[in-house]
C-alpha cells in the first residue's frame, strides 16, 4: 500500500498498482499515462479502446479481457423487487405466528442438515490443515529460497508488518517515564515526612489525594510501554486469495447493525450505514449485512425497505465511480471538487442524477418519520393492512425479512446484491433482554443460521463504512495463517464526523485512540470498544486460541516479539508446559471431535436418537436447544450447506431469536456478547483476552468508520456516566480484572493493568472532587497543604512537573496526537470526573445494594445539525451540580484570598500566589464546563465574563481598602465579617 514511486490513477486516485510481474502497472506503453488497472478495464468495458491522452490503441491481452458485458435484461420494478423480497423472507406477518420450530430439520431431498454439515465441515476441516501446514512450511524455509520456489511472489509475502516506534523516539519516552516515576518517590517522600501541623486534615486529605493519582497514573502509563503500528498490504490479499480466473477464495462476513430508538437514531442515518455497508468494496456473495431493530418499530422496517430498494441504484454507481464514502448523505455533503481525479465522461451526469434519487430517497424516509410521530391508538398496520406486529416494544413475537440477496432482487444492471436482513428479537414482560448485548448474541445466532460467516463486524446504527476497503485491511490480519489463528478480533479507531471544531467536550477521544490503543496493541490487543471491529466468529463462541500464541517463532515480520513488544515478559527461553486452560480447550476440541465422529458411526439410528445424542454432548447446555445452530458452530470456517432451504432456515432463525432462548445457557456467561455492564464491550474483550486470544489495531490512513458523538453538555455527560457505570458494574462483578481470570496464565500482566485502569477510574471522582476543592478551602481559610518551602522541597515539585510535561510533549512526539487534544482531553477527564464518575460509583453501588437495574441511555443522533445548534444546548441534569459548585468556590476563594491579602498587607501575597495558582489549575480545567453553562445567549466570549468578574470583586475590594470614607476601624469589621461569611 504504502509502496513509493507508484503514481496514482489519474481517473479514480488510487495507486495504479503492479501486475503479475510485480512491476508498476502501465496502461499505454507509448505515454505511460497513469491509470490502474480496474480503471482501465472499465474504459475497455465502455468500448473506450485508446488511450486518454495519446488515443494509441491499449494492449488489451493485457487486460482482464472481460469485454462482453453481461447485460442481461433483469431490470425489475420496484413492485417486482417487493414481491422478490418476499418470496425469499417470509412476510413478518407470516413469521408472527411463529414461536418455536421443531429444529429437527430435512432438506428438500429428505436428507438432514446437519449430516450435510458435518460432511461440509469436515472437508473444510481438511482443507484447513493443509493450508496452515503449508503457510507454517513457508514461513520456516528461509525468505530468499521461498522467493525461488514461489513463481507469484506476491501471494507468499505476509499481508501486514509490525512497526515498531523509532527508537530515537520510544527511548527518551521511556526514560522520562523512569526519572517520573524516581521524582515521584522523592516526591512522596518528602509530602510525608513534611506534614503541616496547622493544617493536619488538610495535609491528609491532599496526599491521600496524591497517592491515589499516583497509582492511578502508573496504570494508565505501563500498558503504554511499547506502543507499536501496523502497516497492511491490501494488493498482497487480493493477489493470493483472488486469483484471475478463479473465484475469490477471500473469507465471508457477517455485519451487524444494531438500533434500538428510530426517534433519537434517524432512520436515514441507520439507512446511510446500511448504504454503506452494501456497496462495500468486497465480494457481494460473501457480504451479508444484519440490522437489529430493538424497539421493533415500523418505521426501522419500512426505512429499510426504502433502503433496500434505493441500494439497487446506489451500489452500481459507487462500484462504478469508486467513490468514497459509500454513504450518500456523506458522499454528497464533501466539500470537495469531485471531478478532479474523475474523468470518465460519465460521471459528472450520473452524479446529478444519482443526487437527486438521493434526494427523493430522502423525501421518501423523511415522510415514513413524519408519518411515525404521531402512533395511531390502535397500533400501527402495514400496507397489506394487517396489524404490525411490533406494535408492543415490550412484548411482541420474533421478526425477521431477509431483502436482495443472491435469490432476492438484483440491482439496476442486473448484478447480485448482498443480502439484507431486518431482525427483531421477540420480547416478553418477564424476560431479561440484556440491552445492545443481548441484540448482538441474537444477530449471532441468526447469522450462523442463514450465512454463517467465519467473521463478524458489528456496528452502532449511526457508524457507517468510510473506506470501503476496510474489511479488506482486516481480512490481511485475519485470512494471514501465520497472523489470524490467535486473533479474536481486529478493532479499528472510533471516528467522528460533526464534532465543533475545538472539540470542546473531548469528543474524539484522540488520546484513547492514538495513544493508549497503540500501547494495548503491542501488548495483547486493543480493548473491544463496542462497534467498528471485525470478530473472529470461533472466538465468540467461547473457545480458546487454536494456538499457544506465544511462540517467538510467530513474529517473523518483525525483529523484537510481536505479541508483546518486549521480548522479556512473554518469550520465555523454554517453551511453557500446557497450561490448565488449554488443557480444558483441547478437551472441548475432543469434544467436538467425538461428536462428529458418533454422528458418522450412528448413521442407521434415526432422528430421534441423533437428536438425543447432541444433547448428550451438552452442547445444547452451552448452545441452547437448536441443532441447527449447534451444527453451525461446528464449522470453523463457516459457511452453510448448498442444500439448505431458506424458509425452513428462517423458521429456526426465528427460534433463534426467541426470547426464552438463552434460558439455562451460556450465552452472556461465557459465550457470545458478555452481559452483566453497560459496556458489553470491555467485559466482551476482557473475557476473550483472558481465554489467551489477542486483538490487533487497525488504522488505515483512511478512517475505516465513521460515527457520530453527542456534542451538548449534557448528552456527552450521559454518555460519559454511562461508560462509567459500565466499569463500576464490571468492579462489582465476578468478571473484575483485579480477581478475574488468573487461573489460565493468559492475561498478560501489562493488559491486565490496562483493564483495571478502565474498570476503576471512575474512582478517581473521589479524590478529584476533594482536591478541587482544596484550593477553594485553603484560600478561604488562609491555610495550605503544604507547609513554606525549602529548597530541596522546590526541586521535587519543579521535578515533577517537569517531568509531566516531558512525558506529555514525548508521548504527543510519538503518536502525533496533537496538543489541543491532549489539553482538552485533561480538561474533560477533570469535567467527567467531578460529576458524571462521581455519579457513576454512586449508582453502581446501589444497583449492588439495592438490586436497581442500570439502563442503556442511547445517545442521540443529530440527523442534520446546520452549525452545531446542539453544541449549546442546555439540557439541565443533576451531572451539572458538582462542577458548578467547585467552579463557583474556587472563584469566590479567589477573590476572598485576594481581600485577605489586601487586608493583611505585603507579606501575605507570596502564600495567595500558591492558592491562587491551584485555584487557577481547577478553574482552567473546567472552562470547557463553564463555557457550557453559558449557552449561546451570551455573546460575550465566556474569558471576558470570567475576567470581568474576577476583576470587578478585585477592584471593589482594593475600593473598599483604600476608600478614604471608610475608618480605619471598618476595615478590620469587613475584613472579619467577610472572611466569616465565606467560611
Ligand atoms: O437496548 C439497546 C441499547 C442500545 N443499542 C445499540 O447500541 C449502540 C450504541 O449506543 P449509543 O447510544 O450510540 O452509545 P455510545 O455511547 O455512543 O456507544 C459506545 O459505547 C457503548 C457502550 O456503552 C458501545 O456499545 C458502543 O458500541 C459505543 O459506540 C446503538 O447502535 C444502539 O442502537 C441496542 O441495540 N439495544
Ligand atoms: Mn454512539
Ligand atoms: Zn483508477
Ligand atoms: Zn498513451
Amino acid at each position: 500500500m504504502m509502496q513509493s514511486g507508484v503514481p496514482p490513477c489519474t481517473t479514480c486516485g488510487e495507486p495504479v498498482g503492479f501486475d503479475s510481474n510485480g512491476e508498476v502497472f502501465v496502461a499505454c506503453h507509448e505515454c505511460n499515462f497513469p491509470v490502474c488497472k480496474s480503471c482501465l478495464d472499465y474504459e475497455i468495458k465502455e468500448g473506450r479502446k485508446v488511450c486518454l491522452r495519446c488515443s494509441t490503441p491499449y494492449d488489451e491481452s493485457s487486460t482482464m479481457a472481460d469485454v462482453e458485458t453481461n447485460q442481461s435484461s433483469n431490470h425489475s420494478t420496484m413492485a417486482a423487487h417487493l414481491n422478490d423480497a418476499q418470496d425469499v423472507g417470509m412476510h413478518t406477518r407470516h413469521v408472527s405466528t411463529v414461536s418455536t420450530v421443531d429444529s429437527e430439520l430435512n432438506d428438500d431431498s429428505g436428507n438432514p442438515i446437519w449430516k450435510n454439515r458435518v460432511e461440509s465441515w469436515k472437508d473444510k476441516k481438511s482443507k484447513k490443515k493443509k493450508a496452515t501446514s503449508k503457510a507454517k512450511h513457508e514461513a520456516e524455509i528461509p525468505p530468499e529460497q521461498q522467493m525461488e520456489e514461489k513463481q507469484s511472489a506476491d501471494a507468499a509475502q505476509p499481508l501486514s508488518t509490525v512497526v515498531p516506534l523509532p527508537r530515537n523516539k520510544l527511548t527518551p519516552y521511556r526514560g522520562v517515564i523512569i526519572m517520573r516515576l524516581i521524582i515521584l518517590a522523592l516526591f512522596f517522600h518528602y509530602r510525608i515526612t513534611n506534614p503541616v501541623d496547622s493544617a493536619y486534615g488538610l495535609w491528609l486529605t491532599s496526599i491521600i489525594c496524591e497517592i491515589w493519582f499516583a497509582v492511578s497514573w502508573v496504570l494508565d502509563q505501563f500498558p503504554k510501554w511499547t506502543p507499536i503500528n501496523r502497516e497492511t498490504f491490501i494488493d498482497r490479499l487480493s493477489a493470493r486469495y483472488e486469483r484471475e480466473g478463479e473465484p475469490s477464495e477471500l473469507a465471508a462476513v457477517d455485519f451487524f447493525v444494531s438500533t434500538v430508538d428510530p426517534l433519537k437514531e434517524p432512520p436515514l442515518i441507520t439507512a446511510n450505514t446500511v448504504l454503506s455497508i452494501l456497496a462495500v468494496d468486497y465480494p457481494v456473495d460473501k457480504v451479508s449485512c444484519y440490522v437489529s431493530d430493538d424497539g421493533s418499530a415500523m418505521l426501522s422496517f419500512e426505512s429499510l425497505v426504502e433502503t433496500a430498494d434505493f441500494a439497487r441504484k446506489w451500489v452500481p454507481f459507487c462500484k462504478k465511480f469508486s467513490i468514497e464514502p459509500r454513504a450518500p448523505e456523506f458522499y454528497f455533503s464533501q466539500k470537495i471538487d469531485y471531478l478532479k481525479d474523475k474523468i470518465q465522461p460519465s460521471f459528472v451526469k450520473e452524479r446529478r442524477a444519482m443526487k437527486r434519487d438521493y434526494e427523493e430517497f430522502k423525501v421518501r424516509v423523511n415522510a415514513l418519520v413524519a408519518k411515525a410521530q404521531k402512533t395511531p391508538e390502535e397500533g400501527w398496520t402495514m400496507q397489506d393492512g394487517t396489524a404490525w406486529p411490533g406494535n408492543n416494544p415490550r412484548d411482541h413475537p420474533g421478526m425477521i425479512q431477509v431483502f436482495l440477496g443472491h435469490s432476492g432482487a438484483h440491482d439496476i444492471e442486473g448484478n447480485e446484491l448482498p443480502r439484507l436482513v431486518y431482525v427483531s428479537r421477540e420480547k416478553r414482560p418477564g424476560y431479561q433482554h440484556h440491552k445492545k448485548a443481548g441484540a448482538e448474541n441474537a444477530l449471532v445466532r441468526v447469522s450462523a443460521v442463514l450465512t454463517n460467516a467465519p467473521f463478524i463486524l458489528n456496528l452502532d446504527c449511526d457508524h457507517y463504512v468510510n473506506n470501503s476497503k476496510a474489511v479488506r485491511e482486516a481480512m490481511c490480519f485475519l485470512m494471514d495463517p501465520l497472523v489470524g489463528q490467535d486473533v479474536c478480533y481486529v478493532q479499528f479507531p472510533q471516528r467522528f464526523d460533526g464534532i465543533d471544531r475545538s472539540d470542546r467536550y473531548a469528543n474524539r477521544n484522540t488520546v484513547f485512540f492514538d495513544v493508549n490503543m497503540k500501547g494495548l496493541d503491542g501488548i495483547q490487543g486493543p480493548v473491544y470498544v463496542g462497534t467498528g471491529c471485525v470478530f473472529n466468529r470461533q472466538a465468540l463462541y467461547g473457545y480458546g486460541p487454536p494456538n499457544l500464541p506465544n511462540l517467538p517463532k510467530a513474529s517473523s515480520s518483525s525483529s523484537s516479539c510481536s505479541w508483546c513488544g518486549c521480548c522479556s515478559c512473554c518469550c520465555p527461553s523454554k517453551k511453557p508446559s500446557k497450561d490448565l486452560s488449554e488443557v480444558y480447550r483441547d478437551s472441548k476440541r475432543d469434544d467436538l471431535n467425538a461428536a462428529i465422529f458418533n454422528l458418522k458411526e450412528i448413521d442407521n439410528y434415526d432422528e430421534h436418537e441423533r437428536s438425543l445424542l447432541i444433547s448428550q454432548m451438552s452442547f445444547e447446555k452451552t448452545f441452547g436447544l437448536s441443532s441447527v445452530f449447534i451444527e453451525s458452530t461446528l464449522m470453523e470456517n463457516g459457511g452453510v450447506p448448498e442444500s439448505a432451504n431458506s424458509p425452513i432456515l428462517i423458521k429456526e432463525a426465528i427460534h433463534v431469536i426467541s426470547c426464552g432462548y438463552e434460558e439455562k445457557t451460556e450465552w452472556g456467561k461465557e459465550i457470545g456478547w458478555i452481559y452483566g455492564s453497560v459496556t458489553e464491550d470491555i467485559l466482551t474483550g476482557f473475557k476473550m483476552h483472558c481465554r489467551g486470544w489477542r486483538s490487533l489495531y487497525c488504522m488505515p490512513l483512511r478512517p475505516a468508520f465513521k460515527g457520530s458523538a453527542p456534542i451538548n453538555l449534557s448528552d456527552r455527560l450521559h454518555q460519559v456516566l454511562r461508560w462509567a457505570l459500565g466499569s463500576v458494574e464490571i468492579f462489582l462483578s465476578r468478571h473484575c480484572p483485579l480477581w478475574y481470570g488468573f487461573g489460565g496464565g493468559r492475561l498478560k500482566w501489562l493488559q491486565r493493568m490496562a483493564y483495571i485502569n478502565t474498570i476503576v477510574y471512575p474512582f478517581t471522582s473521589l479524590p478529584l472532587i476533594a482536591y478541587c476543592s482544596l484550593p477553594a478551602i485553603c484560600l478561604l481559610t488562609g491555610k495550605f497543604i503544604i507547609p513554606t518551602l525549602s529548597n530541596l522541597a522546590s526541586v521535587w515539585f519543579l521535578g515533577l512537573f517537569i517531568s509531566i510535561i516531558l512525558t506529555s510533549v514525548l508521548e504527543l512526539r510519538w503518536s502525533g496526537v496533537s496538543i489541543e487534544d491532549l489539553w482538552r482531553n485533561e480538561q474533560f477527564w477533570v469535567i467527567g470526573g467531578v460529576s458524571a464518575h462521581l455519579f457513576a460509583v454512586f449508582q453502581g453501588f446501589l444497583k449492588m445494594v439495592a438490586g436497581l437495574d442500570t439502563n442503556f441511555t442511547v445517545t442521540a443522533k443529530a440527523a442534520d445539525d446546520g452549525e452545531f445548534g446542539e453544541l449549546y444546548m442546555i439540557k439541565w441534569t443533576t451531572l451539572l451540580i458538582p462542577p458548578t459548585t467547585l467552579l463557583i468556590i474556587n472563584l469566590v476563594g479567589v477573590v476572598a484570598g485576594f481581600s485577605d491579602a489586601l487586608n493583611s498587607g505585603y507579606e501575605a501575597w507570596g502564600p495567595l500566589f500558591g492558592k491562587v495558582f491551584f485555584a487557577f489549575w481547577v478553574i482552567l480545567h473546567l472552562y470547557p464546563f463553564l463555557k457550557g453553562l453559558m449557552g449561546r445567549q451570551n455573546r460575550t466570549p465566556t474569558i471576558v465574563v470570567l475576567w470581568s468578574v474576577l476583576l470587578a470583586s478585585v477592584f471593589s475590594l482594593v475600593w473598599v481598602k483604600i476608600n478614604p470614607f471608610v475608618q480605619k476601624v471598618d476595615n478590620s469589621t469587613i475584613a472579619q465579617s467577610c472572611i466569616s461569611i465565606d467560611c
